[in-house]
């Protein structure tokens, strides 16, 4: 197998550390590009055992998939690099929020088949959840789907719907860590210091996650589990605006959705 990275960054390594990490592939698999960060780029090839490289028709020569992780502004540069050398057989697979499954087609003046994933950087522990839609001409789709299930839950998805995918687990953990740098900020309005409250918070998340790991419970049995009647988090969550709270996550999703169709509007 041969996986070529064009972007060796926060989403490509997520990935293909997840990947190596879950043994489906072996480090000499994955061979990494950049434009920039070289000494980064370095620091995989001599810890993970990777394979980096700046020619590339070598890098693209019998390559079973070459993964777009650029961010999208990046793309034309990177189809440049791509175009002279793609080979009919090798699969695309673009990480890119927003740029279409035509537009990655148009620069490359290609058709071989095209998947779109939207992944998160939880694919480092294996925990991403994948977005996928694909060209009508991409029909091997098992072994793509092995490859990304060894660093996540994948969900097939149509393009269109790939807009709420990135708001929804794209951009996902990114709220949630606001939400839990804000908690640890009213730990320290409470009283604790900087480090107790980054300790307290960071082991409560840590907790709170391994609960919903293990147990049956919805949420909101986890949360009336928790709650006493006329106790402390009753007194809580009285104080704690649920209409208001779920007002604002709506008004943030919607954002980043809009954002992702932008996007895709950008390069028409
Ligand atoms: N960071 C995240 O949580 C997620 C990111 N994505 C998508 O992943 C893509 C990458 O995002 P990040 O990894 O966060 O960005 P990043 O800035 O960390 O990495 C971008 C990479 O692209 C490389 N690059 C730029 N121009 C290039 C060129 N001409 N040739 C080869 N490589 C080139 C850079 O050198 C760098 O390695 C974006 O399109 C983003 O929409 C998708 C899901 C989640
Ligand atoms: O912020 C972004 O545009 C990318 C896409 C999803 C997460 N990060």
């Amino acid at each position: 197998m041969k996986i070529v990275f064009y972007g060796a960054g926060n989403m490509a390594s997520a990935i293909f550390i997840g990947m190596i990490e879950n043994c489906v592939v072996a480090p000499s698999d994955i061979y990494l590009t950049s434009r920039s960060m070289q000494e980064k780029i370095m620091f995989f090839k001599e810890n993970l055992g990777v394979n980096v490289s700046y020619d590339d028709q070598d890098l693209l020569k019998d390559a079973d998939y070459v993964i777009l992780a650029s961010k999208p502004q990046s793309f034309p540069s990177v189809a440049d690099r791509i175009r002279p050398y793609l080979e009919p057989e090798t699969k695309v697979v673009s990480v890119m929020a927003g740029t279409q499954i035509k537009t990655i087609r148009r620069e490359l003046k290609t058709e071989n088949p095209i998947a779109r994933i939207m992944p998160n950087t939880n694919a480092m522990v294996q925990h991403s959840v994948n977005g996928i839609s694909y060209s009508g001409n991409f029909t091997d789709r098992d072994e793509l789907i092995e490859l990304m299930e060894s660093f996540g839950t994948t969900v097939t998805v149509e393009e269109d719907e790939m807009h709420n995918i990135t708001a929804a687990t794209g951009s996902g953990s990114a709220f949630l860590y606001y939400i839990y740098e804000m908690y640890a900020e009213s730990l320290m309005e409470l009283g604790f210091d900087e480090e107790e409250a980054m300790f307290l918070t960071r082991n409560l998340v840590i907790g709170a996650g391994k609960m919903v790991e293990d147990s049956e419970l919805s949420f909101s049995d986890l949360r009336k589990n928790i709650t006493s009647k006329h106790g402390t988090t009753e007194a809580g969550l009285d104080a704690l605006d649920g209409d208001g709270l779920k007002r604002i996550l709506i008004k943030t999703l919607n954002a980043a959705a809009s954002r992702s169709e932008e996007l895709s509007k950008d390069d028409e």
